[in-house]
């Protein structure tokens, strides 16, 4: 693909980006919905009745983090968004850090960030590497319990949805790469696009997705293989 062609891109990942370097996607065999199940762990109500759980599963995917690496696509993503400055709108669904390990230097996290933990009381939110606990106060108001993993669960607002949208329609290329577009809004977002009526739409995932219909070009396969040709 010869990016020069495109003048503004926008890339929405999930969690197959991220498979190759060793994290769990959500559906797939194996994957965490397998072990645990989502309004265990992923929505205010199941904060609510058990912090203690929430907070563990949460404690031990950012300790994951440590043990692994971006891989092939995060670098060329990186890469992409570095020869291409203010051209290229990394949006991810994941909550990992390895899009900015790989070079990234601006990724809109819609769904939030491992790394980060939001003090409800006072709303900061803080760089985050260790375990978070309802015995962990407040670096800002001393607060405890209250610090939340800093994370859009299922029924929250995701974040950054205005830039998104505004670049949705400003797009004249759209790719999504590793998601089965099952969550919302994420997997409304190529919809969107194509209503906007200009942009090529482009699939890169494993499988095709729920929405592969409303792709002009679908690349079935891993994406470490695919994105870095894709973006050469
Ligand atoms: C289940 C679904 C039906 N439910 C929803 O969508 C809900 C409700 C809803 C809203 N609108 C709707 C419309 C219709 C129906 C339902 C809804 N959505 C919400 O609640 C959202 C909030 C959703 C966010 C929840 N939090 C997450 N994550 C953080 C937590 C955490 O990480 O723990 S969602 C979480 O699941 C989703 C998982 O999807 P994927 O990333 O795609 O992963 P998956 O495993 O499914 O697929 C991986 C794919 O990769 C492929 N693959 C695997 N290996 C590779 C490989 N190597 N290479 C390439 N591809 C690969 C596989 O083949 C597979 O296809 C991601 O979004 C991920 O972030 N909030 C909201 O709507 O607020 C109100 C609102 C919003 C806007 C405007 C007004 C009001």
């Amino acid at each position: 693909m010869s990016v020069p062609r495109y003048g503004h891109i926008v890339v929405l990942s999930g969690a197959g980006l991220s498979a190759e370097s060793g994290l769990s996607t959500f559906r797939d065999n194996g994957g965490l919905w397998d072990s645990h199940r989502v309004e265990d762990v992923a929505t205010p109500e199941a904060y609510a009745r058990n912090p203690d759980l929430v907070q563990r599963f949460y404690n031990e995917r950012r300790a994951k983090l440590a043990d692994v690496q971006p891989n092939a696509a995060h670098r060329a993503l990186g890469r992409l968004q570095q020869a291409f400055d203010g051209q290229v709108t990394l949006v991810t669904q994941n909550v990992d850090d390895l899009l900015e390990r790989g070079g990234a230097r601006d990724v809109i996290h819609m769904h939030g960030e491992l790394l980060k933990v939001r003090c409800v009381p006072c709303g900061t939110v803080h760089g985050w590497r260790d375990d978070c606990t309802q015995a962990t106060r407040c670096p800002a108001c001393g607060a405890a319990p209250g610090m939340r993993p800093d994370i859009v669960w299922f029924g929250e607002m995701p974040y950054h949805l205005d830039r998104i949208y505004a670049a949705l329609g400003d797009c004249d290329l759209f790719v999504s790469i590793g998601t089965s577009g099952n969550v919302y809004p994420a997997a409304g977002f190529v919809a969107e696009v194509r209503r906007a009526g200009y942009a090529h739409t482009v699939e890169i995932n494993l499988e095709p997705s729920a929405g592969v219909s409303y792709f002009a070009e679908r690349r079935h396969g891993k994406a470490g293989e695919i994105v870095p040709d894709f973006v050469e």
